[in-house]
């Protein structure tokens, strides 16, 4: 029997496989087609990812954490999930900080004191950070960096931004009434198919600045569709504000970052050669574990109503930490 793990960073749910608890390795081909299938309603509620850790050959790496979105595509980072894997690689390895390795970068990790009872907490390092074009990639836009610019193919009056942080994010200030509007989901969805500009699809946010230093953030991901919450992308714009919105306070500041599944905090650091990343801190919540046969993984033939399904309570701690915020 193998233990999937459902879990949960401010409500964007995945299960974690620990791919080193089974007999052999799911190959890519095994872990996409999984990914189609337990991400589905029908598989104890569905989730909008995958998150499989591997071991890591990087000195001071815990592990290796690889990100399958719901659509079966590669992610290459995801921070909500981040930190649920921190806290499943803290518990099994018993260390507080260390790192984990991804496909672009090996990242820091750090367990913080939880943020009320059964509500974990950890902080994840999100880098690299780059607005080149190539990088993203974007095409087609006449330029090689979009830093809040009017881009009429998208809108006639808003201003995007667009950077990877490693995963490709196009970001947009704007009002309540256009947060609450169709164009989040007409964009994203027509930026996620063949289209010009963005080849390989992007993850789309629209903020809302409620306070100096609180934001709130929706998110429409790539291979995914809505999410309660998009890690990277309240990461990628934590940077965006800083850099692109008048009267902010100054950079280092700790933001807190509201979105429909809850809350995080972020702070944007530059390091040595105007080098950006941001800390991403938030909590770290096992939702249940599930026991099934490796078997059924391997051939993603899946039969829940033959598993066991052990809730933690944990989800219920954060609705609640979640009501009392609002
Ligand atoms: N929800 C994630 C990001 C998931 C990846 C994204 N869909 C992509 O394809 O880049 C997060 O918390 O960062």
């Amino acid at each position: 029997m193998v233990v999937l793990q459902k879990v949960h960073g401010s409500n964007n749910q995945f299960f974690l496989l620990d791919q080193t608890t089974l007999t052999q390795a799911l190959n890519s081909q095994e872990l996409q087609n999984l990914a189609q299938k337990i991400t589905k309603k029908d598989f104890f509620g569905g989730v909008d990812g995958l998150l499989v850790v591997d071991s890591s050959s990087v000195p001071a790496a815990l592990g290796k954490m690889r990100v399958y979105n719901a659509d079966g595509s590669r992610a290459l980072m995801c921070g909500n999930g981040l930190r649920t894997v921190s806290r499943y690689l803290a518990t099994k390895h018993q260390q507080d900080q260390f790192l984990v390795e991804t496909d672009q970068a090996n990242l820091q990790v750090q367990k913080q004191t939880p943020w009320a009872p059964q509500i974990p907490a950890y902080s994840v390092e999100i880098s690299p950070v780059s607005f080149q074009a190539n990088k993203l990639p974007f095409a087609n836009l006449g330029t090689d960096q979009l830093i809040n610019q009017i881009v009429p193919q998208f809108d006639p009056q808003l201003k995007f931004t667009a950077l990877a942080v490693p995963n490709p994010h196009l970001i947009s200030f704007v009002s309540a009434a256009v947060m609450e509007g169709p164009l989040l989901k007409e964009l994203g969805e027509k930026l996620n198919q063949t289209n010009p500009y963005f080849p390989e699809g992007v993850n789309l946010s629209f903020a809302q600045v409620k306070k100096a230093d609180e934001l709130f953030v929706r998110t429409f991901e790539r291979g995914v569709g809505f999410t309660n919450a998009c890690g990277t992308g309240m990461s990628a714009t934590s940077l965006a504000y800083f850099l692109t919105q008048p009267q902010v306070p100054a950079m280092g500041t700790q933001l807190t970052i509201k979105n429909p599944g809850g809350m995080v905090q972020t702070r944007v650091h530059q390091g040595s050669s105007e080098q950006y990343w941001i800390e991403l801190s938030g909590n770290a919540t096992v939702i249940a574990e599930i026991q099934l046969p490796e078997a059924d993984l391997r051939h993603g033939n899946l039969q829940p109503e033959n598993y066991a399904y052990n809730e933690t309570g944990e989800a219920l701690a954060y609705q609640n930490f979640v009501q009392q915020l609002s």
